[in-house]
């Protein structure tokens, strides 16, 4: 479980983050999201205990992390993975941290088996590495205390399709195993398929800490996709129902302005078959464009 509670970051006059709170819970994966500069990696280094408050708190398992006994057994951490030392292999990396942190040595063959770093590769210097390769190192670091907490910031920069799956898959398999996963990515086709709860922030302020299915139900345009055998007459009793009719791409029709419910039942009083009769969500990344566009908040800060 993480905690922020009144989280306050400021740089002189600017806030970085501002009065935020929220709880990421175990058992799920919450994804992170803001425009650049919103204020995520800034949260995320807080709750990593690499920046300072200036106001509030940011704990990990009821504890910031300065107080934690045990650290990386506590919560596994990707944040930037060039910032591997380049002049060693991955294994030797991984094998420093173990000792300094008295975890066996037989962990690191784990970690580096469950990211899929085959042991030659694992004796090569890092910084013959690709950005992908370093993912999975860093990834493999995340893991090797077999923490209850992980927080990874863009863990899919730098990798392929099939990487992306991968970390996908592990990110949701991480959380069934009962673990809190809170992760920040601008893809967000990619965060809509992973992550089951929404924290979502702007300038440093709290916008949504939602379920991702309520975000995007709650946020999206009330569209209902219709389709029946009569189309011309489906489409005049819409209309003169007040309802606003195009045809969807992929067919039948998308109505505006009436509730789904209201058009099977103006169908059903007049007697018009239907064979489909769909409210149709935005995608994540729909909703969260319309909300760029409908506040400032959401702006990424491109004038400083
Ligand atoms: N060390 C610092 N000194 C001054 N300002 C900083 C510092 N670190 C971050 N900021 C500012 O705080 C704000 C939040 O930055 P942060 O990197 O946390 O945003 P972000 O949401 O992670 O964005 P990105 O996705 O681009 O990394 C930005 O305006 C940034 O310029």
């Amino acid at each position: 479980m993480i905690d922020v509670h009144e989280l306050t970051k400021r740089y002189g006059a600017k806030s970085a983050v501002d009065g935020l709170s929220f709880t990421v819970r175990p058992g799920r994966v919450t994804g992170f999201l803001g425009p650049n500069g919103a204020g995520k990696s800034t949260t995320m280094r807080m709750i990593l205990g690499l920046d300072a408050p200036t106001s509030g708190s940011a704990l990990v398992g009821g504890r910031a992390y300065a107080e934690l006994a045990a650290p990386l057994r506590t919560v596994g951490s990707l944040l930037d993975a060039k910032g591997v030392h380049g002049g060693r292999s991955a294994y030797a990396h991984l094998a420093g941290m173990a000792a300094g942190s008295g975890i066996p040595r037989s962990r690191v063959d784990e970690v580096l088996r469950e990211v899929g770093l085959d042991p030659a590769t694992a004796r090569r210097r890092t910084n013959g590495f690709s950005l992908g390769m370093g993912q999975r190192l860093g990834i493999a670091a995340a893991l090797l205390g077999d923490p209850a907490v992980l927080i990874l910031d863009e863990p899919v920069n730098g990798l392929d399709t099939e990487g992306i799956r991968w970390i996908r898959e592990l990110m949701k398999s991480l959380a069934a195993e009962g673990r809190t996963v809170f992760l920040s990515s601008h893809l967000m086709s990619e965060l809509e398929l992973t992550a089951d709860h929404l924290v979502v922030i702007g300038r440093g302020r709290l916008l949504a800490d939602a379920p991702m299915r309520e975000f995007i139900e709650s946020h999206s345009g009330g569209q209902t996709l219709v389709r029946g055998p009569e189309p011309e007459r489906l489409r005049e009793l819409l209309r003169a129902a007040g309802g606003r009719v195009s045809l969807d791409a992929r067919g039948g029709w998308l109505v505006d302005g009436l509730a789904t419910a209201a058009i099977g039942e103006l169908a059903s009083r007049h007697g018009v078959a239907l064979h489909e009769l769909t409210p149709r969500l935005s995608s994540l990344e729909e909703v969260y464009t319309a909300m760029a566009g409908a506040t400032g908040e959401y702006r990424a800060e491109v004038a400083r």
